[in-house]
C-alpha cells in the first residue's frame, strides 16, 4: 500500500531557552549542516555556538511563537491535514530535528499498512544542509527498522511548471492592492563549500556569476542554480522589468564565506539607492518560520526603515493556500496511480 511523508526542517519543542538548546544541537551537529569533522564540529557546536546562541534564539522564536505552537510546525500540520482531505492514500509528517521524528512518520504510515512512501522534502531547492540529510536519514531509518518499506523521493520542484504558477500568483495576490518599486527574493543561504561539495561534475561550480547560467548536469544538486532558476521563471512568470528584482541570501552563521549578496546588506543598500517600497519574498521556505517572520518580517523592515525605506512588505510562504494545496494533492494522485510525477 501507498503512502506519503511530508518532511519540514522542524523547531524546538517550545521558546525555552533548554528546548532551543537541544534543537540547536541535533540541528547543527548534523554533518550536513556544519561539515566539519566531528571534534572540530563538536568543539564550535557544542563549545562555542550553544553557549550563547540558545538565549539568542529563544528571543527571537518568543518574537512569532504563536498560540498553537511554532509557526514552522502549525503550518506543516496544516498543510498535511488539507492535502489528507484530498487524496486516498494516508499522509503523515515529520520533521527532520526534533518532533514528531521521521521514525514516527514512518511508523504512523507502516501502522496503516503503508509499504511503499513517497519521501517529500519540503524545500523547492536541493541542499546537502536539507534535502539531502533528510533523505540520508530517511533510508537509515529505512534499513534499521522498515526494511520492507521502499521510498520514492520527490525530486527538487524549484522548477516545476505548477510550483512557479502558484508561488508566483502568491506574489501577484499579495502586492496587488500595494505600491511597491523592487521585489527583492531573498533564499536560505548555505556556506559557497556546500555549493561545491554537492557539485556532481566536481568542477563546474565556481561561484563565480556565470556557472549558475551554464547548462551542467551539476544543477540537479546545486543550490544556488536552483534559487537562481526559481527567481527567473517567477520574474518571466509575472513580467518583471530588470531593475525591479533581485535575489540575494540570507541567515548566514559563523565566519566562513556564504552565498552572496546577502539580504540584510541587499535592504540596506536598495534603501541607499532611494527604493521606498520594497517587497521582499522568501522561495526557500514553503512555511513561514523563523527565518520568514523574524529575520525578514521584524529584522530585515527595521533595517530598511532605518535606512531611509517607506514601506516593506514582507510575502507570506505558500503556507496552506488553497491552490498549493491542490498541486501537493495533485502530485501525490499522479505518483499513486503512475509511480510519477510530471509537470
Ligand atoms: C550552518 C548553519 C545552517 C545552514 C547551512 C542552514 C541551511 C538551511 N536552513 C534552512 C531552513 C531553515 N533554517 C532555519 C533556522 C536555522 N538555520 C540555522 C542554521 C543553518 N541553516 C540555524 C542556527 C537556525 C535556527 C535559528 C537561529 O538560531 O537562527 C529555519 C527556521 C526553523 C523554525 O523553527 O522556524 C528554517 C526553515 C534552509 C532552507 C537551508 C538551506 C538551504
Ligand atoms: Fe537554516
Ligand atoms: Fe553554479
Amino acid at each position: 500500500m501507498k503512502g506519503v511523508l511530508f518532511v519540514n526542517l522542524g523547531s524546538p519543542d517550545s521558546t525555552d531557552p533548554k528546548d532551543v538548546k537541544k534543537y540547536l544541537d541535533e540541528f547543527l551537529m548534523d554533518e550536513r549542516v556544519i561539515d566539519q569533522p566531528y571534534l572540530l564540529r563538536a568543539f564550535l557546536v557544542k563549545g562555542i555556538i550553544l553557549n550563547t546562541r540558545p538565549k539568542k534564539s529563544a528571543a527571537a522564536y518568543k518574537k512569532i511563537w504563536w498560540d498553537e505552537g511554532s509557526p514552522l510546525i502549525v503550518l506543516s500540520e496544516r498543510l498535511q491535514e488539507k492535502v489528507q482531505e484530498k487524496v486516498s492514500v494516508p499522509v503523515a509528517l515529520a520533521m527532520r530535528y526534533g518532533n514528531p521524528s521521521i521514525e514516527s512518520g514512518l511508523q504512523e504510515l507502516a501502522d496503516k499498512g503503508v509499504d511503499e512512501v513517497l519521501l517529500v522534502p519540503l524545500y523547492p531547492q536541493f541542499a546537502m544542509a536539507t534535502t539531502e540529510t533528510i533523505l540520508v536519514l530517511a533510508e537509515e531509518i529505512r534499513k534499521k527498522k522498515f526494511p520492507k518499506m521502499s521510498f520514492t523521493e520527490l525530486p527538487a520542484f524549484y522548477n516545476h511548471a505548477d510550483y512557479v504558477r502558484v508561488l508566483s500568483q502568491s506574489i501577484a495576490d499579495e502586492l496587488k492592492d500595494k505600491k511597491w518599486d523592487y521585489l527583492l527574493f531573498s533564499y536560505h543561504g548555505v556556506p559557497e563549500r556546500h555549493i561545491r561539495k554537492s557539485d556532481i561534475t566536481k568542477s563546474h561550480c565556481q561561484i563565480d556569476g556565470q556557472c549558475c547560467k551554464t547548462p551542467s548536469p551539476a544543477h540537479q544538486f546545486c543550490y544556488r542554480h536552483q534559487c537562481y532558476e526559481t527567481t527567473r521563471q517567477v520574474v518571466e512568470t509575472l513580467g518583471l522589468k530588470e531593475g525591479t528584482y533581485s535575489t540575494s541570501f540570507q541567515s548566514r552563521l559563523g565566519r566562513d564565506p556564504w552565498l552572496q549578496p546577502y539580504t540584510d546588506k541587499t535592504i540596506e543598500d536598495l534603501a541607499h539607492k532611494g527604493i521606498k517600497n520594497l517587497a521582499v519574498v522568501t522561495p526557500a521556505f514553503v512555511s513561514d518560520c523563523l527565518e520568514t517572520l523574524e529575520e525578514i518580517g521584524m529584522e530585515g523592515k527595521e533595517e530598511f526603515i532605518e535606512a531611509g525605506g517607506a514601506n516593506f512588505y514582507a510575502i507570506p510562504c505558500l503556507n496552506d493556500r488553497e491552490d498549493w494545496i491542490n498541486v501537493l494533492a495533485r502530485w501525490v494522485d499522479q505518483w499513486a496511480a503512475t509511480q510519477e510525477i510530471t509537470a
